[in-house]
């Protein structure tokens, strides 16, 4: 049986004259793996602002999963939304150079594991053993992404594709529901970007994860989603499995071209 997880109705918004999101209606289930695609300008991160709550829609409905039956949260700010399990990454490194990778992770891990205030501003053995339990949990997150050996590293002097693998340890270290990634394998090269495919199938089943992601890299996308959506002009054009999305002849027109025929 599938669960809905996430839904929404109409959702919309405008920017002056422009409709970037227009009345778009999608489902993402538990456990479920769903790319969404379209050219640039369609509205891919748009949807993604309005649904983690960066921006908040001039029509329609954003509706989570919570507890038993889904809750509307179109008024709920992202940091809240954080805390109810929405995670998700930024096509544009957001990591704090200045700090090693460990402190990137223990620092996401902040919001869900903050020790007591009492314990922390006195030092008492509680807060040091909790110190302790993160720092396992973080190292054991960078392991499963293979950066356990950098752990003490300025994250400034990371490689590129490290950068944006470390995006995503610190994205799950918030312990999500549902994990937003936007373009993970942009500026990666064709062996980092076959690493990063095996690892996001790879969490989705560890971390038993509802993943969107949006992805220009049409290979990446067909190898790992279970559903596609397609944004044009900010509305959905299409849904459906890869296979038929890669024989819909409108997306074939409008997206794919010939040589994915
Ligand atoms: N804050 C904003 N103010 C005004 N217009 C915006 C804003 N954010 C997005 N837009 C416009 O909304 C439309 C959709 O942009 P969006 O970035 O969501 O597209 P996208 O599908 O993610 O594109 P890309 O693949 O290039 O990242 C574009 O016309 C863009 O110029």
């Amino acid at each position: 049986m599938t669960t809905t997880i996430l839904k929404t109705q109409d959702l919309s918004i405008k920017f002056g004259g422009v409709t970037a999101v227009d009345c778009v209606n999608i489902e993402a289930h538990d456990n479920e793996l769903i790319g969404l695609i379209g050219p640039n300008g369609a509205g891919k991160t748009t949807l993604f602002n309005l649904l983690t709550g960066v921006y908040q829609p001039t029509h329609g409905t954003v509706s989570l999963f919570n507890g038993e039956k889904l809750a509307q949260v179109n008024h709920v700010s992202a940091y809240k939304r954080a805390q109810l399990g929405i995670a998700r990454t930024f096509q544009n490194i957001r990591l704090f150079k200045t700090r090693t990778v460990i402190e990137n992770v223990l620092i996401a891990m902040t919001n869900q594991t903050a020790a007591k205030t009492i314990h922390a501003i006195f030092r008492t053995p509680s807060f040091y053993q909790h110190e302790a339990k993160k720092r396992q949990h973080a190292m054991a997150l960078l392991d499963i992404f293979n950066m356990a050996h950098v752990a003490d590293e300025l994250a400034s002097n990371l490689p590129y594709g490290q950068q944006r693998r470390l995006e995503i340890v610190r994205a799950l270290a918030t312990n999500p529901k549902i994990l937003f990634l936007d373009e993970p394998a942009a500026g990666m090269n064709p062996q980092e970007t076959a690493a990063l495919t095996a690892l996001i199938k790879q969490i989705q089943q560890q971390f038993q994860l509802t993943i969107i992601l949006i992805e220009h890299d049409m290979n990446l996308v067909m190898t790992v989603s279970q559903r596609v959506y397609v944004l044009e002009y900010g509305k959905i054009l299409a849904t459906g499995t890869p296979t038929e999305i890669q024989q819909n002849p409108a997306v074939i027109k409008a997206y794919l071209g010939d040589d994915m025929l």
